[in-house]
């Protein structure tokens, strides 16, 4: 595959054929949605646009687009804003996929023992990961999600090493150094999926990438390596990686990744393993409307074949400090009525998805309340942690208690709702109890807040306590 360098991108010309150009009028789109009809691309064009016949976005046929998809999400699911205890422990920074949108990874070659230079990223090992976990769940947290670089010295199992030592030239060929040349071992995956999955946590893990990482270099399917995975403690999967799921925008954002077919195949053999899933829209770069409904259109497709995906999260691509941004290809992220649409036609478009996420972290506590009124219903989670918005420029913390929830939820006039990871299972919490509130829904989960006062206003002051340290 050849690979565009940023420098060499012009933005008003990346040759892509898909245009936001459709047969449809927005009026029609409009009444196709409101009458319960499912919506062809052309349709999630005009209601993204607000109709490619103005200009930018008419204000007023936004508010009939967002005021349509509260109404959908209110005969969907109801009142309830849900939540999770959970934590992000990511295991390791170091990745050579050089995906032009991130700023989480580190070149990997910096972490092997013999160089020098603080690369200020970091990798953990099976013990580490075990005791970040350990520690959260004794706080009350019942679920982890970790999401990692696709570390060189990373392979599924002890046999899959034996495979890629074998292999030529197996840096260039297959992405493989042996774990040895580095500083710190991440062990196999098989490793940290049973070093996290500890005391009943669930463990929500190995994104579409990830699978592909841990099968390269052999012909196994993904249901295979999932059961494998799953077999180790894992118990669903994160459906990031997705970006954006048409080809020509994936050339140009990360030409290192799986093509939307290998994301596609991944999900699949995750849902045939027996995990649920969930699936992700990274957008706001290069990417124009049509790509946005084509992406749309591929994640109700899988729900229609498969029935596990569990939720749908629009993550807003922030864009300070990237590629894409330093070398000029984008001006910044996507706009507030953009941010509000896309989240309103996902609820729209994907007639099969009960759940539609809505990011704290991406957007801001401001932002992502308004949003629960133009279609979202989930509020993510506590996470604890957070490393991906933040090395990107992200400026909204890595924490929200359960007393923020209850009390941001409460304020938008909605009923706070602790969930499981499956949605399977869930708590309302009445905001007019005495609080402060806390999780019950875990192993140790007894009603006591995540973090003590203290911790959360060392926090707050930015000195940094955090829930495995
Ligand atoms: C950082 S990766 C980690 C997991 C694994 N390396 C992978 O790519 O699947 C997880 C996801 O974070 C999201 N992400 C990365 N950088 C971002 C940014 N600057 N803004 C918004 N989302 C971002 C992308 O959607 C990406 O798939
Ligand atoms: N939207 C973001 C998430 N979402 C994941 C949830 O926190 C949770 O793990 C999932 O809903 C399964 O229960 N995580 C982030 O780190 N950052 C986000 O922006
Ligand atoms: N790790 C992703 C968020 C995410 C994680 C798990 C999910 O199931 C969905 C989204 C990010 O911060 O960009
Ligand atoms: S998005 Fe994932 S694969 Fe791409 S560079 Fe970042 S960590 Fe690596």
């Amino acid at each position: 595959m050849s690979r565009p360098s940023a420098a060499s991108l012009d933005p008003d010309d990346l040759g892509f054929d898909h245009h936001p150009e459709t047969d449809q009028s927005f009026e029609n789109a409009l009444a196709n949605a409101r009458d319960g009809r499912r919506l062809s691309v052309d349709d999630a064009v005009e209601l993204l646009t607000t109709g490619t016949d103005t200009e930018g976005i008419d204000p007023e046929r936004k508010e009939r687009v967002l005021e349509l998809a509260d109404r959908r999400r209110a005969e969907e699911v109801g009142e309830e804003v849900t939540f999770v205890a959970n934590l992000n422990n990511n295991v390791t920074t170091a990745c050579n996929t050089g995906c032009l949108f991130c700023n989480f990874k580190d070149t990997a070659h910096r972490f092997e023992a013999d160089q020098a230079d603080d690369h200020g990223g970091f990798t953990k090992t099976p013990a580490e990961s075990r005791e970040a976990v350990r520690a959260a769940v004794e706080r009350g947290v019942y679920e982890v999600t970790s999401v990692s670089g696709l570390h060189p010295g990373f392979a599924l199992n002890d046999e899959h090493h034996e495979i890629l030592r074998a292999t030529d030239d197996a840096a260039k060929t297959v992405n493989y150094k042996p774990p040895e040349r580095y500083t710190t071992d991440p062990g196999t995956y098989v490793e940290q999926m049973d070093a996290m999955s500890v005391d009943g946590v669930h463990l929500h893990s190995m994104t579409p990438e990830e699978a592909y990482h841990a099968r390269r270099g052999t012909d196994w399917s993904y249901e295979s390596v999932y059961e494998t995975l799953a077999d180790a403690g894992l118990d669903s999967a994160p459906g990031t990686a997705a970006e954006i799921l048409v080809d020509e925008v994936r050339d140009v954002i990360c030409p290192g990744k799986i093509d939307t077919q290998g994301w596609m195949d991944a999900m699949e053999g995750a849902v045939a393993a027996g995990l649920d899933v969930t699936a992700t829209i990274m957008y706001g770069h290069v990417e124009n409307e049509m790509h946005r409904a084509l992406h749309l259109e591929k994640v109700r497709e899988l729900q229609d074949r498969t029935g596990g995906v569990t939720e749908f999260v629009p993550l807003s691509f922030i864009h300070e400090r990237t590629p894409l941004y330093e070398h000029g290809v984008v001006e910044g992220g996507a706009s507030d009525d953009e941010d509000e649409l896309l989240i309103a036609v996902s609820r729209l478009f994907l007639d099969n998805v009960e759940n539609v996420q809505t990011s704290w972290v991406k957007y801001g506590d401001e932002k992502a309340l308004k949003t629960l009124s133009c279609g979202a219903n989930d509020f993510m989670g506590t996470i604890l942690s957070e490393e991906i918005t933040k090395r990107a420029g992200g400026r909204f913390g890595e924490f929200r208690s359960f007393d923020d929830y209850v009390e941001m939820v409460a304020s938008v006039g909605r009923t706070p709702v602790e969930r499981s990871t499956d949605y399977r299972t869930k708590r309302e919490i009445d905001p007019t109890g005495e609080g402060p509130f806390g999780p019950r829904l875990g192993p140790k989960a007894d009603g006591t807040p995540l973090l003590t006062r203290e911790e959360r206003s060392e926090r707050a002051a930015g000195r940094g306590a955090t829930a495995d340290d």
